[in-house]
């Protein structure tokens, strides 16, 4: 058995943060990642003539940690295109109009959706200090739009938009998440939509984990797939799938929340733990990369909220093709493969529209994340979020799924990171 000061379990942007928190501590720490790869949830693979962002890929200056380890290490940005033209859907029938009209015809409703968020989370980074968002954290996004009473073609869209927010179906989406991320952007819609979508890291998020992990000084193990994690008093014992062990004073474990019960914990984690991993996020659904015949306008498209990619926007533009970026919320209903079937879908929104080529990776089917960007379900802020934060002894979780500020992205990966490393040291000295 190999010892260490503390395992890291994954190697996501969490997992990255902790080490090399603790590393600059004067700690050991010895990072354990299922795959062959570290940045998880992000990944940066060769695809459809160029380097695609299959995971995790939009970051935004109004996103404090990432923006900070950009700075840090010097990596810039890189602007997507502005639109011009927008498609949606609405009653069965394909309508269309310059970018700012779909824009305008959300704004008023989602101003309307997301009015208490600024009173509701005065400080998105401590997401209950209004003990009254406890009273609506059961209402669903779905629910909530559906009692603005709107117009049809705007109730449609909206569901859509938020489903798109949620990449999942929006039933039993929490509210609540909704407005954390609204007030995390200052209460302006607008620029929450900013944030998602508009600013890529320059060479790929990649090279951001890759900084990060050359700054960390851990010892990183790949195909390292952590199966227990055993505790006494005294310290944690890991032990992975090919059956070796570390023995360590203190465990961060990265896990997603709907891949938590892959690892056997002993003692067991609290039953308010086990409960909402048994729930786990709503973020199920897929995003998928098509190159398509011809060079296209900017554009931006919704579909009908229950189609398998209900969401479209047009990224690179090469001479004689465009690569468009695709979201959907059920994983299990796009095959990444499946390029007719993308253009099945495609061609109600862009008649004529010829698919040449799709990548993408199935999240949702990958054991290691079960998921794509965490978002929350009912009830999740007020009754997991501070059980799944509070530390179980030696046993500390990270990861966006467990973020205060931007939960779902990236920048609340490495706020975790930094917040568990913290209490690590805490917890050692
Ligand atoms: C399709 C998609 C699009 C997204 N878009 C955006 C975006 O535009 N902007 C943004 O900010 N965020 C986006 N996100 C979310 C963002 O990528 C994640 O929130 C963030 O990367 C999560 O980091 P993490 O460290 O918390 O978890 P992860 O990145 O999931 O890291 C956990 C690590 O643990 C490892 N692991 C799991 N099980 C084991 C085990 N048993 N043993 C050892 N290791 C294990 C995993 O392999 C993984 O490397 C997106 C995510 C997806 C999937």
């Amino acid at each position: 058995m190999q010892t260490t000061d503390v395992v890291v379990i994954g190697a996501g942007f969490a997992g990255l943060t902790a080490a090399r928190e603790l590393t600059a501590k004067g700690r050991s720490v010895t990072l354990l990642e299922a795959r062959d790869r570290i940045a998880g949830r992000t990944w940066v693979e060769p695809g459809l003539g160029r380097n695609l962002e299959l995971g995790g890929t939009w970051v935004h200056w109004v996103q404090p940690h990432v923006w900070a380890e950009l700075t840090r290490y010097g990596i810039g940005v890189v602007t997507g295109p502005e639109f011009e033209k927008a498609y949606w859907w609405a009653d069965g029938q394909r309508r269309e109009g310059p970018a700012e009209q779909v824009l305008e015809l959300l704004d008023e409703p989602n101003q309307r959706l997301l009015a208490q968020a600024r009173e509701l989370i005065p400080l998105p980074y401590q997401p209950l200090a209004n003990p009254a968002v406890k009273g609506v954290d059961h209402q669903s996004v779905a629910e909530s739009i559906d009692a603005l009473g709107l117009p049809e073609e705007q109730r449609q869209l909206l569901r859509t938009f938020w489903s798109l927010n949620f990449n999942g179906r929006i039933q039993d989406a929490a509210l609540t998440q909704a407005l954390r991320w609204c007030s995390a952007a200052s209460g302006d819609w607008k620029l929450m939509f900013e944030a998602c979508a508009t600013y890529k890291v320059e060479g790929g998020t990649v090279a951001l984990a890759e900084a990060m992990l050359a700054d960390a000084g851990a010892q990183l193990e790949l195909n390292a797939v952590v199966q227990q994690v055993r505790q006494d008093g005294d310290g944690v014992v890991v032990t992975t799938a090919d059956g070796r062990s570390w023995a360590a004073r203190a465990v961060v474990a990265t896990l997603p929340l709907n891949a938590l019960d892959t690892v056997e914990f002993s003692p067991a984690l609290s039953e308010g733990k086990q409960a909402a991993a048994a729930r786990g996020q709503a973020g199920r659904g897929a995003k998928l990369w098509i190159k398509v015949k011809g060079r296209l306008e900017r554009l931006v498209a919704f579909g009908a909220e229950d189609w398998p990619l209900n969401f479209v926007q047009s990224e690179y533009f090469d001479e004689d093709s465009t690569t468009l970026v695709a979201f959907g919320p059920d994983g299990t209903q796009v095959d990444v493969e499946d390029a007719a079937a993308a253009q099945a879908i495609l061609e109600r929104l862009l008649p004529g529209v010829e698919v040449l080529e799709v990548a993408g990776h199935a999240w949702v089917q990958d054991g290691f994340a079960k998921s794509t960007w965490p978002m929350h379900y009912t009830g999740y802020l007020s009754m997991s979020l501070g059980e799944l934060q509070r530390p179980e002894d030696r046993v500390f979780l990270a990861g966006s799924d467990y973020a205060n500020g931007w939960g779902g992205f990236i920048d609340g990966a490495i706020e975790s990171g930094f917040t568990a490393a913290r209490a690590v040291e805490a917890r050692l000295s």
